[in-house]
């Protein structure tokens, strides 16, 4: 079973908020949920499994859980999920206003690292991986006895995952307790057939209009169109701040410096003289994300660069404006060329519709969507389940990592397909190949590091300022090994364990690295050993000073498909495929460009792109894959 890592109990204020003023309470009394407060009760209460679908900004998530506390549930436990840590803290703190409460009294919130509850809090507000991670600990979830999965149209793993072990919890407990699904995009019938006897409710209505325009023709470039109608709002628009989706990181930060640095003054509408750009994305610290809550400076107008992680179930208070780029960055498996993709991606009209519901809260707003209503027509109506997309193998891993044992017994609302949930090994065959290769050289317990390592995201934290990435180049610096990213990864997870266990949290802080990917990764690489030794597999190491060619071997034996040489001008071309590849800015080696390396996946952004990569020795490839290579090699 995965170890548990409770979050660190957050100091908490003794302060309350004040109460909220009357207009204030008029206007929340004004929300579509009010005026379904009767029958949204009476749906829970008589039903074990309630779906319920309302509009974006109805009242579910502030609302709903206060109704039923004030109800009959005043003595009782709810808790509430939500897809991420950000929305778990902002809407806690909202309840918590609006009940005129301190935080982490009546109502609360958990993520990862952070526990802002006491034993009193009644409304908890936590991530999903949360409580999954607590049903682990207590299948039954017995403490609570509302249990909320909001933005159930989500689908990520972890929603998944719970989805399952509260179908099993359905089955055993037999005190009166519910669980409600809530979202604005969801196909309700659906998660009623998966829940036996679940009913559908739903609150009609919306407070605030938002208009949606389209472009009359496709653009060509979704980052230019960003830019050129978040000014063009700037200039003609009367006051209200801007959210403008993009995909990733280098995006985000890109934008934002341009806005910064080329002092973007343009007069706006109603003389707001300057932009001022705020940046959004899983990597930066919570303390960061919480910056596009803060009312931008006085005579300001805040744009918020962001990825789809403020798509969701966030209320931003002063945005009436939105740009939809139509397009996220998305992690996909191509089971015939055997890699993982990130690439970016349409979104689907459930995410241009949660898009456009971060406008039009607290009072009208405009959505501007960067695509053709056409182009909007052919989108998919919701997006893939993550466990239909990604690589079954890893899917298969993590959740084990979080502690459920057979997956192939468990009920999912998207089954995978089952035959590929047989093997003993539950990765990827490449990387299945570079354990059993680094077993064969001593080095097995490596290569699960390096394995678990690749199973996780943005390990290192980038920050927004100058300082701050200086800090963290710093810091990469320091970990940098000149074999590549697999070996780099392997020092940073081992300079993580060997740190005392109360000690990491700091440790990461300072390296700018991310705990939460760090814990990930280290309940992956239990597991992995466990497989191992379950196979019995020697779990060896090498010594810390011992050159790490039986693992670049190893790595070569794993990724020999993805063997490249590198061109006269730099560039690298794939030995089997001829295909062209660049070495990803990101990688430890794109400075100094081996004449030969291995790699892990390929991005495709404006060029196709190489990341996680090893140096190797070209005569490897014909001596540990004679096979493959003496007829490509000769070629
Ligand atoms: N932090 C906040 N500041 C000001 N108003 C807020 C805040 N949070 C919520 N509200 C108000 O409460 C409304 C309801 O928000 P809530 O998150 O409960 O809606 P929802 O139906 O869950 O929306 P979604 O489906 O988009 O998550 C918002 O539209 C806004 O008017």
């Amino acid at each position: 079973m995965a170890s548990q890592h409770p979050p660190k109990r957050r100091k908490l204020s003794n302060e309350a908020f004040p109460k909220l003023r009357d207009a204030e309470v008029q206007k929340l009394r004004e929300l579509p949920v009010w005026e379904a407060r009767q029958a949204v009760l009476e749906g829970i209460c008589s039903n074990q499994v309630y779906v319920i679908v309302g509009e974006t900004g109805s009242g579910k998530t502030t609302q709903i859980p206060k109704f039923l506390h004030q109800s009959r549930f005043k003595k009782d436990k709810i808790i509430c999920t939500q897809p991420r840590r950000v929305a778990a803290i902002a809407n806690a703190t909202r309840v918590a206003k609006e009940m005129g409460c301190k935080l982490g009294g009546l109502v609360g919130y958990a993520v990862r690292f952070d526990d802002a509850s006491t034993p009193e809090t009644k409304i908890r507000y936590v991530t999903d991986g949360l409580l999954l991670r607590e049903a682990v600990a207590d299948p039954l979830l017995q403490q609570y006895k509302v249990i909320i999965v909001d933005e159930a149209h989500e689908r990520t793993l972890d929603t998944d995952a719970l989805l399952g072990l509260l179908k099993r919890m359905q089955r055993v407990r037999k005190d009166d307790f519910h669980i409600v699904l809530m979202s604005a995009t969801l196909d309700a019938g659906k998660y009623a057939s998966f829940f036996p006897g679940a009913k559908v409710g739903l609150v009609q209505g919306r407070q605030h209009t938002v208009q949606v325009m389209y472009t009359k023709q496709a653009q060509e470039s979704y980052l230019d169109a960003a830019l050129t109608t978040v000014l063009q709002i700037h200039a003609r628009e009367p006051v209200g701040d801007i959210l403008a989706f993009l995909t990733g990181q280098e995006e985000i930060d890109a934008l934002c410096n341009l806005v910064r640095s080329r002092g973007l003054h343009t007069k706006g509408a109603d003389g707001q003289e300057k932009l001022h750009p705020v940046a959004i994305y899983a990597a930066l610290p919570a303390e960061q994300q919480a910056q596009v809550f803060e009312t931008a400076p006085l005579g300001t107008r805040k744009v918020i660069f962001a990825t789809n992680i403020a798509e969701t179930a966030l209320t931003i208070p002063g945005l009436r404006y939105v740009v939809d780029t139509g397009v996220v960055k998305q992690r996909s498996y191509q089971s015939r060329a055997g890699v993982d993709l990130l690439a970016v991606v349409p979104i689907s009209k459930a995410q241009a519709r949660q898009r456009s519901g971060r406008a039009g809260r607290e009072a009208p707003g405009k959505t501007f969507r960067l695509y053709t209503e056409a182009e909007f027509e052919k989108l998919e109506a919701t997006t893939t389940p993550e466990i239909l997309r990604v690589n079954l193998a890893s899917a298969v891993l993590q959740l084990k990592a979080l502690g459920i044992p057979d997956v192939r017994a468990f009920d999912f609302v998207d089954p995978p397909p089952l035959p590929a949930l047989m093997a003993r090994l539950p990765v990827d065959p490449r990387y299945a190949k570079i354990l059993l290769a680094a077993a064969g050289s001593g080095c097995a317990e490596d290569a699960a590091a390096i394995v678990a390592m690749a199973s996780v995201e943005q390990v290192f934290i980038s920050g927004r300022t100058e300082q701050q990435r200086q800090a963290s180049m710093q810091a990469r610096q320091r970990f940098r090994r000149p074999q590549g990213d697999h070996i780099t990864a392997l020092a940073v997870l081992r300079a993580f364990l060997a740190t005392g266990k109360g000690k990491r949290g700091e440790w990461c802080a300072q390296n700018c690295i991310s705990g939460r990917a760090m814990q990930r990764c280290h309940r992956i690489f239990d597991q992995l050993c466990g497989l191992l030794q379950a196979m019995k597999l020697p779990l060896e190491r090498l010594g810390d000073n011992q050159d790490p060619e039986p693992l670049q071997r190893a790595l070569t034996c794993g990724l020999f498909l993805h063997a490249a040489r590198r061109q006269p001008d730099g560039t690298y071309k794939v030995i089997g495929t001829g295909q062209e590849v660049s070495i990803h800015p990101s990688s430890v080696l794109s400075g100094s460009k081996p004449d030969c390396i291995v790699f892990n996946e390929l991005v495709f952004t404006r060029r196709n792109y190489a990341r996680t990569m090893c140096s190797i020795q070209i005569p490897w490839l014909t001596e540990l894959v004679p096979s493959y290579f003496t007829k490509h090699i000769a070629r």
